[in-house]
């Protein structure tokens, strides 16, 4: 383990010194994009200001005779649009650290676009010492390029042993950013028995008890993902990181795509990916506040205005913890409010 000091010591002579706080950014959604495609490239100019994250995809997805050319449409793209003008984010999907690709790519991106990219995205993370040797990297490739703001780290939850470590991936360094659930390499690293990306299933279900009259017994279906989910959102909380749903695959079913979000945002994530145009609205609507509850939750900060005490709202009982939920609520919507001018309007900010 580090010792405290140590822990926000650049760590590379010139590097930038890390992140104390993380930068306050509204990421609803994490738009994938296929960057050696020059078709849809062409398209995120227009995309960019609908959405909260760029994301360019290096990995699963881009065939590996094409991983050279999505590396350079990832270049190109940081310098055709504007992200920053935009308050867009510009994130980047790595190859796994087990793979031919990923060093190439991030000693390129860090020389061509490290002033640029405020986000890495770490596949297939296993433990802290992924995040260890990506942090040593980026901080020499830094220093050696002259980038002055620390590019942060997202790492993905989908494989059995990440999951086991999720809590040490979380705190492993100041350069952590969030981590997304990925249900699909999980699924297949655990070997479920499924053929999805994301997502409930059918199969998984329980049922009533038989009934003495025979008459048929209720079953209701389950969520696959509760337990690995619940326990990466605490280990992103205890860290003050972000946690977020991953990809949703079926993009023929937005009502199963809605309700996966909603499931996430209401159990504390900030945005999830969209794979798809069709998936950006999803993910705006869901993962902003709705602004019935959000003036409901004025109202809980309007009756506390010390957050201490007893208030009756509605025949509902407030303290001092439905203050703390309210605030949650309330100053989400406020991030939202400052981006968005149509939720600003909503809000009533
Ligand atoms: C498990 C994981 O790792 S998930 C992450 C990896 N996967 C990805 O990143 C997938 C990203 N998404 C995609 O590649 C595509 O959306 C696909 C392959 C899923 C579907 O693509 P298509 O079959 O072309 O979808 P569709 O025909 O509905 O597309 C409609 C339009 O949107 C465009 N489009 C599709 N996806 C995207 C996207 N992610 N970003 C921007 N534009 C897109 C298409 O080019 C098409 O444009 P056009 O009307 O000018 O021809
Ligand atoms: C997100 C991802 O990469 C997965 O589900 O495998
Ligand atoms: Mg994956």
């Amino acid at each position: 383990m580090k010792t405290a000091r140590g822990f926000f010591k650049p760590l590379a002579i010139g590097a930038p010194a890390p992140w104390r706080e993380l930068p306050a950014r509204v990421e609803r959604m994490i738009h994938f994009v296929p960057p050696h495609l020059e078709k849809v490239r062409a398209k995120v100019g227009e995309i960019a200001p609908t959405v909260d994250v760029i994301l360019a995809n290096l990995e699963d997805a881009i065939p590996a005779d094409a991983k050279g050319a999505a590396l350079a449409g990832t270049i190109a793209l940081s310098r055709e649009v504007d992200f920053a003008a935009l308050g867009v984010g510009l994130w980047v999907r790595i190859n796994c650290l087990n793979s031919p690709w990923h060093l190439d790519e991030v000693a390129t991106l860090v020389e061509k676009a490290g002033d640029r990219i405020d986000v890495i995205m770490v596949p297939k993370v296993e433990g802290p010492w992924d995040i260890f040797y990506i942090d040593q990297l980026l901080a020499s490739l830094e220093a050696k390029h002259g980038v002055t703001r620390p590019i942060l780290l997202h790492a993905i939850l989908e494989t059995a042993e990440g999951v086991m470590n999720v809590e040490q991936i979380a705190g492993a360094s100041p350069r952590m950013q969030g981590i997304s659930l990925g249900p699909a390499d999980l699924a297949a690293s655990r070997a479920m028995k499924t053929t999805r990306v994301g997502g409930g299933h059918p199969g998984y279900r329980v049922i009533e008890d038989p009934h003495a009259d025979g008459s048929p017994r209720v079953s209701v279906q389950q969520d696959l993902w509760h337990y690995t989910f619940a326990k990466m959102v605490d280990a992103c909380a205890a860290h003050g990181i972000k946690p977020f749903y991953g990809p949703f695959g079926a993009i023929d079913d937005p009502v199963a795509c809605e309700q996966q979000f909603r499931n996430a945002f209401l159990m504390g994530c900030a945005g999830a990916w969209s794979l798809h145009p069709s998936q950006i609205a999803i993910a705006k609507q869901v993962f902003s506040p709705d602004p019935t509850e959000v003036a409901f939750a004025k109202r809980i900060l309007e009756a506390m205005p010390d957050g201490s005490g007893v208030a009756m709202i509605d025949g509902k009982m407030q303290d001092d913890a439905t203050w703390k939920q309210a605030k949650v609520m309330v100053d989400c919507a406020r991030q939202i409010a400052a981006k968005d001018a149509e939720y600003a309007a909503l809000y009533g900010f």
